[in-house]
């Protein structure tokens, strides 16, 4: 199992409280003067972004400025690379994740992440993909939270309607956009407070990317969301606010302008951003 496949909750009494718990509080993400590096190279320099809860933030700029090094220094994935650093903090509704007494898979389960490319268990079902977190953990919950669970969260995937008559079929069996919200309904089943989006329909055909965009403003209503996404037009549809990063000339990444995506698309402030997403360069 490698370190896109999913959070790990650490006891079955937690997950038997999440199991079964109504959705988490909305929570706000706040990221201070965090910095990156791998190795001795610098990537990202001091940027400093609030993700308010029940939001969806919106990361964009041109391939290499740090967007996706940014999202997993949110829930600690970045430090998986043995040669990363980072400096800065970051805090979820005050606390600092990052601090001594935060454990990592307490911070992974709370702010869960979709991948560019779907990672559904191919060979598993619908329904054990879903429950998988919890599986893993060796969780018990009974017949009905499981079912109740299952479709709750295939709901907010936008997939109940497609596979609720074949829970059993594997989830290999679905196509690359159905998998990608399997993926999704997968990781509101362990309940996150935040969920981290890596250019989650990039992998996509048009139709199956609107329907991800609109299980999105669903997922809203339960989760805090930032995505990073290249298609300026999506950020637009989706987002509340967006953060528009750049890196110039082998300069570490940098938040040029963010703010409300309405005005920022209509109305930049940054001649760079204005560049940007307008399609001048990136
Ligand atoms: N594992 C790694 N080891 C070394 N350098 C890395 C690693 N991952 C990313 N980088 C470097 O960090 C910088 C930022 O990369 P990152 O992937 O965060 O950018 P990005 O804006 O998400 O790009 P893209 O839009 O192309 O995905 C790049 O210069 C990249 O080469």
């Amino acid at each position: 199992m490698n370190d896109e496949t999913l959070v790990i909750a650490e006891s079955a009494a937690d997950l038997e409280r999440q199991a079964t718990a109504a959705p988490a509080a909305l929570a706000t993400l706040e990221a201070r003067d965090v910095s990156c590096w791998f190795g001795d190279r610098k990537v990202l320099d001091r940027v400093s972004l609030t993700m308010p809860a029940g939001k969806i933030t919106a990361l964009i700029g041109p391939s290499g400025c740090g967007k996706s090094t940014f999202l997993r220094t949110l829930n600690r994935m970045h430090e998986l690379v043995p040669i990363a650093s980072l400096a800065g903090e970051v805090l979820l509704d005050g606390q600092d994740i990052y601090d001594a007494s935060v454990r990592i898979t307490q911070a992974r389960r709370d702010i869960g992440m979709v991948f560019q490319k779907p990672n559904p268990f191919p060979a598993m079902s619908i329904e054990d993909n879903v429950l998988a977190g919890l599986k893993l953990t060796g969780k018990k919950a009974t017949k009905d939270e499981k079912e109740e669970l299952v479709e709750h969260c295939l709901k907010l995937g936008g997939l109940w309607n497609e596979v609720k008559d074949r829970l059993d079929a594997p989830g290999g069996g679905l196509s690359g956009g159905q998998q990608q919200r399997l993926c999704i309904a997968r990781s509101m089943a362990i309940k996150p407070r935040v969920l981290l989006m890596d250019e989650p329909c990039s992998a996509l055909d048009p139709t199956s990317t609107r329907v991800i965009e609109e299980t999105m403003k669903t997922l809203a209503e339960e989760v805090t969301i930032v995505i990073v996404t290249h298609n300026m037009q999506q950020a637009a549809r989706v987002s509340d606010q967006t953060a528009f990063f750049l890196a110039s000339h082998n300069t570490p990444g940098v938040i040029v302008e963010y703010g409300d995506t309405q005005a920022m698309f209509e109305n930049p402030q940054d001649p760079r951003t204005a560049d940007y997403v307008h399609g001048r360069f990136g």
